[in-house]
């Protein structure tokens, strides 16, 4: 499909939709961007309704596109897979200096940098947020009144917060071994340092339990957390987003589920739940 403002960089059929790769140029990072945009056989006819999928460490819109296995069912549903890239690429945008997974490329954190050098181009929260939904709202044939979101560990975090902080604009959100606290994880402390500065007050935007905190609400979270995950309880914390779900009454279905790790495998078993989940609340 041919779509105003952005550039295919591949299409495939399957399983009757389209499997898009396409890149734009982003105002906002100031570099080429590019995301992965399944697109159902539904979408011949009609605006379907989205759900977008937000990546972890190391990750580009390519492992969720080729390991996940949610075509089939988005198929089905039929509803629009959005999987962004996870920061800025390019050679003008600066790396962790250690070449670290955790930070710099491949590790946007989904937050508006403000410390330089990253404040240039490390505007994934607005990228998120604001900038590629209105392209995609106008180059793709999509019901934006219908959007849900969620994502894995790095971009599990993505989805919770993005959508604490419109609750308006997503009917729903879940997320697979999401980073629960990041200003109470290595993960988080070193990324919102980096990318925020010291002040602490200044994080509590781009963490879900200080969200919950301070006020956000959600009607419902769905997250599955596998038991083997090497990162869990350094990282992740699920008993963080459940306390803090509790003391909101947020209505969180945590499924701590035994033997499965950080992996796309865990992602592969169980992104079917989450598709039918979400295509309840958003009447696909
Ligand atoms: N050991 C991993 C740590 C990072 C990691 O586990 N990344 C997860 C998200 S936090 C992932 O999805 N990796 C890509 C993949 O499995 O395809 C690495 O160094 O690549």
């Amino acid at each position: 499909m041919s779509a105003p403002g952005l550039t295919t960089v591949s299409e495939a059929k399957a399983f009757g939709g389209k499997q898009f790769v396409y890149t734009h140029r982003s105002e906002e990072t100031g570099t080429e961007m590019r995301f992965a945009a399944f697109l159902p056989p539904q979408a011949d006819k009609m605006d379907v309704p989205v759900l977008w999928y937000l990546s972890g460490l190391t990750c580009t819109e390519e492992n969720f596109t080729v390991k996940a296995g949610a075509q089939r069912v988005a198929a089905e549903l039929g509803v629009a897979l959005i999987a962004p890239d996870t920061s800025p690429r390019g050679d003008e945008v600066p790396d962790d200096p250690d070449g670290a997974y955790d930070f710099g490329l491949g590790a946007g954190f989904y937050v508006d940098a403000t410390e330089a050098p990253w404040s240039a181009h490390y505007r994934m929260r607005s990228y998120i947020e604001t900038e590629l939904p209105a392209l995609v709202g106008q180059a793709l044939p999509l019901d934006m009144e219908r959007q849900a979101i969620t994502g894995h560990s790095m971009g599990g975090h993505g989805a919770l917060t993005i959508a604490l902080r419109n609750p308006e604009r997503f009917k729903g959100v879940s997320a697979f071994a999401p980073i629960c606290a990041p200003m109470r994880c290595p993960w988080g402390d070193k990324a919102l340092t980096g990318y925020i500065g010291p002040n602490r007050a200044k994080w509590r935007e781009y963490d879900a339990c200080a969200l919950i905190e301070d006020g956000a609400r959600v009607p419902a979270i769905f997250v599955d957390q596998g038991l083997e995950d090497g990162f869990l309880e350094g990282q992740l914390k699920p008993e963080l987003l459940e306390a803090a779900c509790d003391a909101a009454g947020i209505r969180l279905s945590l499924r701590r589920q035994p033997g499965y790790d950080h992996s796309y495998y865990f992602i592969a078993t169980f992104i079917e739940d989450h598709l039918r989940w979400h295509a309840e609340r958003l009447g696909f």
